[in-house]
This record gives C-alpha cells, sequence and structure tokens, in this order.
C-alpha cells in the first residue's frame, strides 16, 4: 500500500536523519532535515534545481560529512551501500572495457588485485546481460552512448548487490526505452526488500512508479506518500522557499523560526528539530 514504507515511528528505521545541515566550506546547502526511513523503501528525492538533492545522496553516501546533526544507520555497512553519482565518475577518454567498469562492481569482494574466479567472470557477463548489454563486454567504455553507459553503470550496481541503494538523477538526459528498463530494474530491487533513494525530475515518473517522496527545498517541504507530496501548494512551497534561500549564509544560529514542513497524515514527517534556526539568515 502506498506509504507503507514509511512508517510513521518505524521499530528500525535503516536510516535514521537527525536534524541535518548538509554543505560547503560552512555554508549550508540543506538544513532542519529530520526523519526515518524504513527498510524496503523506495524514495524519490524530488525539488527544484539546488535544492540540496545531489547534497544528501552525498551525504547519505558518507562523501559529505555534516555540518550539523547527523546521519544514523545502524543496520547499514559502509560496504552495504551503493551509490550512483550525478555526473560519470568514469573518464570516457580513459581506454577500459565495458566488462572492467562493470567488475568493478565486485572489488568489495575480489579486492584491488584481485582476478576474477569463473563463477564471478560470469556474474559480469549476467549484469551486463541484465541491462540489455550482453556483448557489450570488449568495447571501450567511452564509444558507448549515454543510456548504453547508464546500463553499464547499472549493471556494476546489480553486482554491488547493496541493501541499500542512493541513485542521483539515473535518468537524466537518458532515452525513454533506457528508462523505462532502469526503472523496471529500480521497481526489482525494490521488490527484493532493498532501500532505494532515488533523485527524480519527471514527477510524472514520480507519481507512476515512486510509492514515497521527499520534497526538499533546501528544507523538507514534504515527506510521504507520493499523493499527499506532489500538491499544487507544497510544489509551489518548494519553488517559493528555493527562490529566498540565501546561498551565502553562514552556518545555522540556533535562534528564531521553527522550521516549516507542514504535517502529512500517515507518514514519518520530516520534523523542525526542537532547537529553531533563525531562517532568516537563509533567505533574502
Ligand atoms: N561542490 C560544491 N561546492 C559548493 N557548493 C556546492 C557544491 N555542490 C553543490 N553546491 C551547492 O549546493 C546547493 C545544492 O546543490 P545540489 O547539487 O545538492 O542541488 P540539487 O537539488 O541536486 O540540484 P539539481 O537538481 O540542479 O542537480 C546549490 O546551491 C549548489 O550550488
Amino acid at each position: 500500500m502506498v506509504g507503507d514504507e514509511l512508517n510513521t515511528h518505524p521499530a528500525t528505521p535503516l536510516i535514521r536523519i537527525e536534524n541535518l545541515t548538509l554543505g560547503y566550506d560552512r555554508h549550508p546547502a540543506v538544513h532542519h532535515l529530520s526523519g526515518d526511513i524504513a527498510a524496503g523503501a523506495l524514495v524519490a528525492v524530488i525539488g527544484p534545481n539546488g535544492a540540496g538533492k545531489s547534497t544528501l545522496l552525498k551525504g547519505l553516501a558518507g562523501e559529505l560529512r555534516p555540518i550539523g546533526g547527523r546521519i544514523l544507520m545502524p543496520g547499514v555497512h559502509p560496504r552495504a551501500l551503493a551509490y550512483l553519482p550525478q555526473r560519470g565518475e568514469i573518464d570516457h577518454g580513459f581506454p577500459v572495457s565495458v566488462f572492467d567498469v562493470v567488475a568493478m562492481g565486485l572489488w568489495r569482494e575480489v579486492g584491488a588485485f584481485g582476478g576474477l574466479s569463473r563463477a564471478q567472470r560470469q556474474r559480469v557477463h549476467d549484469a551486463l546481460a541484465a541491462v540489455g548489454m550482453a556483448g557489450f563486454e570488449a568495447r571501450l567504455i567511452g564509444s558507448l552512448s549515454g543510456g548504453q553507459l547508464q546500463r553499464a553503470r547499472f549493471a556494476r550496481l546489480i553486482l554491488q548487490d547493496a541493501p541499500l541503494i542512493l541513485l542521483d538523477e539515473p535518468f537524466a538526459a537518458i532515452d525513454t526505452r533506457t528508462v523505462d528498463d532502469l526503472i523496471a530494474l529500480i521497481l526489482g530491487w525494490h521488490r527484493e526488500g532493498r532501500t532505494v533513494l532515488t533523485v527524480v525530475h519527471d514527477l510524472e515518473q514520480v507519481r507512476r512508479h515512486f510509492p514515497t517522496c521527499l520534497l526538499l527545498s533546501r528544507e523538507p517541504v514534504a515527506f510521504g506518500p507520493t499523493a499527499q507530496v506532489l500538491t499544487t501548494e507544497l510544489l509551489a512551497r518548494a519553488r517559493h522557499l528555493s527562490e529566498a534561500f540565501n546561498d551565502d549564509a553562514p552556518e545555522c544560529q540556533l535562534e528564531g523560526a521553527p522550521a516549516t514542513a507542514p504535517p502529512l497524515p500517515g507518514a514519518a514527517q520530516p520534523q523542525a528539530h526542537p532547537e529553531a534556526h533563525g531562517h532568516a539568515a537563509h533567505r533574502h
């Protein structure tokens, strides 16, 4: 049922976010974020450009240390997390084969210099077949189209076999057929009980496929069942908050007005933390 993934008070959330501020050079990019994400949730992270979606994923992936607050993942070993950053981390000019790039998904079990067993090589072939890329093994990664490259990156995710998967705009600039195939893979991971957070821009895709939604605009605007988050009012609110945010504001001061995420019935809320911030510091 829609919203099941986010229990109001899940006994053991996979991810607990407490009063989180993430940013760069002590300037907050996203703040006031609190909430629980239950194991097995399929969450679309949405919001205007610059809302802090990628920043949140970097924080969850451990690539960005919180400026304030914390992220707790009691049940997640860092190795049990797979993260697909927005921009390719692969140098397209580097003469490396599709097989080798996909096989990197096994590095945790193989080690940096270990050779692959016959069974592991077969798993690489199987992962490529699962993304419709059988036969591409020997191709240089730089020769792939955008859609083929994204399929290869998903094949690598398959091999990582992680219970928690973070995807930053996996459908950006990808052809429709590939998007459909990648969504099918994501839905398969969801059925297998994995927890998936995906930054998505296309709200129609979110409506159709993602039961749960986190609407961000430098702070949480809403978090809950998708139908309750994708409302005209909340989307307009997100736009307004985004336009009003001051990028040059310093780190939050613990004073002033409370955070403002409106309550959604039946879902875990991104709550204002108890010590309210001076929001004025972040707005024009
Ligand atoms: N490496 C960085 N150094 C400094 N500021 C950054 C860095 N990365 C992002 N920012 C800033 O942090 C804010 C949030 O950016 P972020 O990329 O998280 O937003 P987003 O919601 O993912 O945006 P988009 O949808 O456009 O990709 C923006 O003001 C951005 O300019």
